[in-house]
């Protein structure tokens, strides 16, 4: 399976390689579902060896930078390659230029990462990466080999800018500090066994769940188009695959590999920090609870981002209820993690090789 399959359909797109969660115009398929053991012919042991140590080398560079223990963060949900082009969204869950707080969105996120596998202003245009800042914006130009990091919490508000051509690639990684929220790495074998569960998911059971796997194992039962060769025009839009295009594509693989076999220099932070950042921070929280209420005015949070994104389950309930979550996020935040996120650098990023 491939990042070249998301480019099977033209507007943004996921995969998600613990779930085979996989976008296909405004519906999810699960691909480990789908393909059963036919997964062996789209995936290999390698990629998934090359995904896990690509992930490791993160995890230890976001503990290394943050001053924790890497045995202290545990990966979490949801993980997964994105897709971006300058076709308009087709679903609201294609809105990924709206601002927003990973920890909001995706409620197990303690740590963002994002590695890029293409090239602002090379391979598309648009698309960077915006901190929004409360004095500043600070952006972040994605480039093949660079993953940017950073606390999932308010402090680090953002959005992307929308793609304006070509074709951006990314993967998504995040950590959990909380050992619940933690998920194994995908094996290939899960493929092999899904109807016997997804150990990822069991190790999750009782927990909302932020993940889409009850909307594809709905889909699952629908019947999905595979063909090979180009997709017929009227099958556009019905979660056709292209069999041809489930390879992983060449430079992404070539990316990938070089991150894992190159040396990781040292590089200054984007954002530094300063004596007076936990002050800044402080008012940052404020000023975030306000944007965010006049922001969303009116609008359901659920609708407009949440319900709409299937992975964002931790979103679907109303602004009301958003803002008393968030309340309650920032208390908790405040009490618990404050003092090692404000002693900690916020943001950083590397660039793999170069
Ligand atoms: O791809 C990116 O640069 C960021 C995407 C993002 O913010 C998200 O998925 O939460
Ligand atoms: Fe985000």
């Amino acid at each position: 399976m491939s990042v070249a399959l998301l480019g099977s359909v033209e507007e943004a797109s996921i995969l998600d390689l613990h779930s085979g969660a996989l976008s296909l115009g405004k519906h999810f398929v699960n691909l480990y579902r789908y393909f059963g053991d036919k997964i062996q012919d789209i995936f290999t042991e390698e990629d998934f060896a090359l995904y896990r140590d690509v992930r490791q080398r993160i995890q230890q560079r976001i503990a290394q930078v943050f001053g924790i223990s890497s045995s202290a963060m545990y990966l979490t949900k949801p993980t997964f390659f994105s897709r971006m082009n300058s076709t308009g969204a087709k679903t609201t869950h294609d809105e990924y230029w709206h601002p927003h707080v990973d920890k909001v969105t995706y409620g197990s996120f303690d740590y963002t990462s994002l590695l890029y596998l293409s090239d602002y202003s090379k391979d598309f245009g648009g698309g960077r990466f915006v901190f929004m800042d409360a004095d500043s914006n600070k952006t972040v130009e994605p480039r093949a080999g660079r993953v940017s990091f950073f606390t999932s919490g308010s402090e680090n508000l953002h959005r992307v800018e929308k793609v304006q051509w070509g074709t951006r690639f990314a993967i998504t990684i995040s950590f959990s500090c909380n050992p619940e929220h933690g998920i194994a790495d995908p094996l290939l074998g899960w493929g092999l066994s899904w109807e016997q569960g997804n150990p990822a998911e069991d190790r999750r059971k009782g927990q909302s769940s932020s993940c889409q796997v009850c909307d594809l194992q709905d889909l699952g039962k629908k019947e999905v188009k595979v063909f090979d060769g180009p997709a017929p025009l009227e099958w556009e839009g019905q979660g056709s695959i292209n069999l041809s295009s489930l390879c992983w594509e060449e430079t992404v693989k070539l990316v990938l590999t070089r991150i894992l076999t190159a040396p990781t220099p040292d590089k200054e932070p984007l954002v530094s920090p300063s004596p007076t950042q936990a002050f800044k921070l402080k008012a940052r929280w404020k000023k975030f609870r306000d944007a965010f209420a006049k922001d969303w005015q009116g609008v359901p949070y659920g609708d407009a981002h949440g319900k709409g994104r299937p992975w964002d389950g931790v979103c679907n309930y109303t602004q009301a209820e958003s803002q008393t979550h968030l309340r309650a996020l920032l208390t908790e935040t405040c009490a618990e993690e404050w003092d090692r996120r404000q002693k900690c650098l916020l943001r950083s990023w590397f660039d793999a090789f170069f």
